[in-house]
C-alpha cells in the first residue's frame, strides 16, 4: 500500500478556517498528491481533490453522509434530520421529493416571481443614494421564494425573515457572535416553518395545489408515515434558504460584469449559449462551497491508498473547479471555455457532483442557473448603475466569500422596458 502523505501540524483546523477555499489544493500541491491526511476538528481526516477523486467520492456504496457534517453545521446551515444526512434508500426516497419539485414549470414560475420582485425593486433603488446589492437581492429572493413555495409572508415580516434565512448560510461558518446568530436563526426559522407544516396538516391554510410546501407537508417516508413536523420544516427550509443564498451568486455576477465589461455587450446579444457560458464560469471561477464531507462506509482501496471504514473524507469542490489538469488557466475568468466543452458530473462541481438521484448532488442547480441567467440579463439590459470606489477584492477567508464591501451601486436607472427584456424565454441547461 502507498503511505498517505500526512500534514506535520498536530491540528490544521485554524489553517483551514483561515483559507477554506484553498487549504486542500495548496496542501495537495505541497504534497504532490491528490490525497493527504490532516487532523481537522481533532479528527484525522482525508482531504482529496480532482476529477478522479470526485468519481470515487460519489460512489454511494463507498461513502455515507450520516455523521459526516460537524454538529455546528447541522445546528445552523443544514438543520437536523434533513436529506443531507440520509443514506441509501431513505436518501433516494427523500431526494426524489426534491427532484419532483424541480419541474420546468416550477423553475419557470420561480424565475417569473423573481423577475417581478427585481422589477418592483427598481423604483425603490432609484431613490436610494446607495444600493447594497447583496442585501437587496436577499430581500428580493426571500419574497419570491416564499410566494413560490407557498409560505405566507406578510409585508411586515419581510425584513425579519430575510435576515433569518440569510443568517442560516451567511453566519453558519462564522465564529463567536456570528455563529450564535446562525443558531438562533435556525431555531427561529424551524419554529416558523414547523408551525406552517402543522397549519397545512390541520387544513388551517389553503395553498395552491402544486405548492412545494404542500408536497413536503404531505410527503411520506418509506414506512408510509408523514415526516416529523420538525423534519418537514427542515426540508422546506432546504428550499427557502438556498434560494436566498443565490443572492451570493447574483452579487458575484455584478462583480464579474464590473471587471469584465466586454461581457456586458456579449450578454446584450441575448444568445443563450453566451448567457449559459457566462453563468457557468461564474459558478466555476468564484468560491461558494469550499468542500463537502462524507464518511467511508466500507473499506476500499483507491490508487494504492487504503480508505478504512469510519474515516472522514473531504472532497475539494473549489479546488476541483480550479484544477489546471481540467481547466486551462483556471485562475482566469474565461466564460468562452464553456462554449467548447460539456462539463461532466465529476469535473465541474460547484454544487456537488455525481448523479442527482443517487448522490447528494444539489437538486437546486437548475433553479440556480435559471436565476443567475435572469440576473445577468437584469443587470445588463434592465438597469444602469454606477459602481463607486470600494473594496471589491474577494475575501477568501469568509464563507461565503464576497467582495469586501459587498458591492454597493448608486444612480440606478431603469433602461428600456425591464419586463420586455426579461421575459424572453430562457432555456435552463446545466
Ligand atoms: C446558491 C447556490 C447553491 C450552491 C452553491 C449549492 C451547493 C450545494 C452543495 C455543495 C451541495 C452538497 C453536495 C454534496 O454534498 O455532494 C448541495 C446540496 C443540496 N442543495 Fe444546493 N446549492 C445551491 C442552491 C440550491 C438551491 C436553489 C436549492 C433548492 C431550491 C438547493 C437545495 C439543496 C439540497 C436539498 C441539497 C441536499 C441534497 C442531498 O443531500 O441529496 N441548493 N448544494
Amino acid at each position: 500500500m502507498t503511505p498517505i502523505p500526512r500534514l506535520q501540524k498536530w491540528d490544521s483546523t485554524l489553517d483551514l478556517l483561515r483559507d477554506p477555499y484553498r487549504f486542500i489544493s495548496r496542501n495537495c500541491q505541497n504534497e504532490q498528491s491528490d490525497l493527504f491526511e490532516a487532523r481537522l476538528l481533532l479528527q484525522k481526516t482525508y482531504c482529496m481533490r480532482g476529477q478522479e477523486a470526485a468519481q470515487v467520492f460519489y460512489d454511494p456504496d463507498l461513502f455515507s453522509r450520516k455523521g459526516a457534517a460537524p454538529k455546528a453545521v447541522m445546528k445552523t446551515l443544514f438543520g437536523e434530520g434533513g436529506v443531507q444526512s440520509l443514506d441509501e434508500d431513505a436518501h433516494r426516497h427523500r431526494k426524489q421529493m426534491f427532484l419532483s419539485i424541480m419541474t420546468t414549470e416550477q423553475i419557470e414560475q420561480l424565475r417569473v416571481l423573481t423577475e417581478r420582485q427585481l422589477t418592483a425593486a427598481v423604483p425603490h433603488w432609484k431613490d436610494m443614494s446607495e444600493v447594497p446589492l447583496y442585501e437587496e437581492f436577499q430581500r428580493v429572493l426571500t419574497m419570491a421564494v416564499c410566494e413560490w413555495a407557498g409560505v405566507p409572508l406578510a409585508d411586515s415580516e419581510v425584513r425579519l425573515r430575510t435576515k433569518q434565512l440569510t443568517s442560516l448560510f451567511n453566519d453558519a461558518a462564522k465564529i463567536g457572535m456570528g455563529h450564535i446568530r446562525a443558531r438562533l436563526a435556525r431555531r427561529q426559522t424551524n419554529a416558523w416553518i414547523t408551525d406552517l407544516i402543522q397549519q397545512i396538516r390541520d387544513k388551517q391554510v389553503s395553498l395552491p395545489e402544486h405548492s412545494p410546501a404542500l408536497k413536503i407537508a404531505w410527503h411520506r417516508n418509506l414506512k408510509n408515515e408523514l415526516l416529523e413536523p420538525q423534519v418537514a420544516a427542515v426540508e422546506l427550509l432546504n428550499l427557502l434558504r438556498p434560494v436566498v443564498a443565490i443572492s451570493v451568486y447574483m452579487t458575484l455576477i455584478a462583480h464579474a460584469l464590473h471587471f469584465h465589461p466586454g461581457y456586458r455587450e456579449k450578454l446584450k446579444s441575448g444568445s443563450d449559449e453566451c448567457e449559459t457560458a457566462f453563468v457557468q464560469e461564474v459558478r466555476r471561477y468564484y468560491p461558494f462551497f469550499p468542500f463537502t464531507a462524507a464518511i467511508v462506509q466500507t473499506y476500499f482501496e483507491w490508487n494504492g491508498y487504503e480508505f478504512p471504514r469510519g474515516k472522514r473524507v473531504l472532497l475539494d469542490l473549489y479546488g476541483t473547479n480550479h484544477d489546471s489538469r481540467i481547466w486551462k488557466e483556471p485562475d482566469l475568468f474565461q466564460p468562452d471555455r464553456f462554449l467548447q466543452r460539456e462539463p461532466t458530473p465529476y469535473d465541474f462541481i460547484p454544487q456537488g457532483g455525481g448523479e442527482y438521484a443517487a448522490n447528494h448532488r444539489c437538486p437546486g442547480e437548475w433553479i440556480t442557473v435559471s436565476l443567475m441567467k435572469l440576473t445577468s440579463r437584469f443587470l445588463t439590459q434592465a438597469i444602469r448603475y454606477k459602481v463607486r470606489d470600494q473594496k471589491l477584492e474577494i475575501d477568501f477567508s469568509q464563507m461565503p466569500a464576497l467582495p469586501r464591501d459587498q458591492f454597493v451601486v448608486s444612480s440606478v436607472q431603469a433602461i428600456g422596458s425591464v419586463t420586455a427584456s426579461l421575459s424572453r424565454s430562457q432555456r435552463v441547461r446545466i
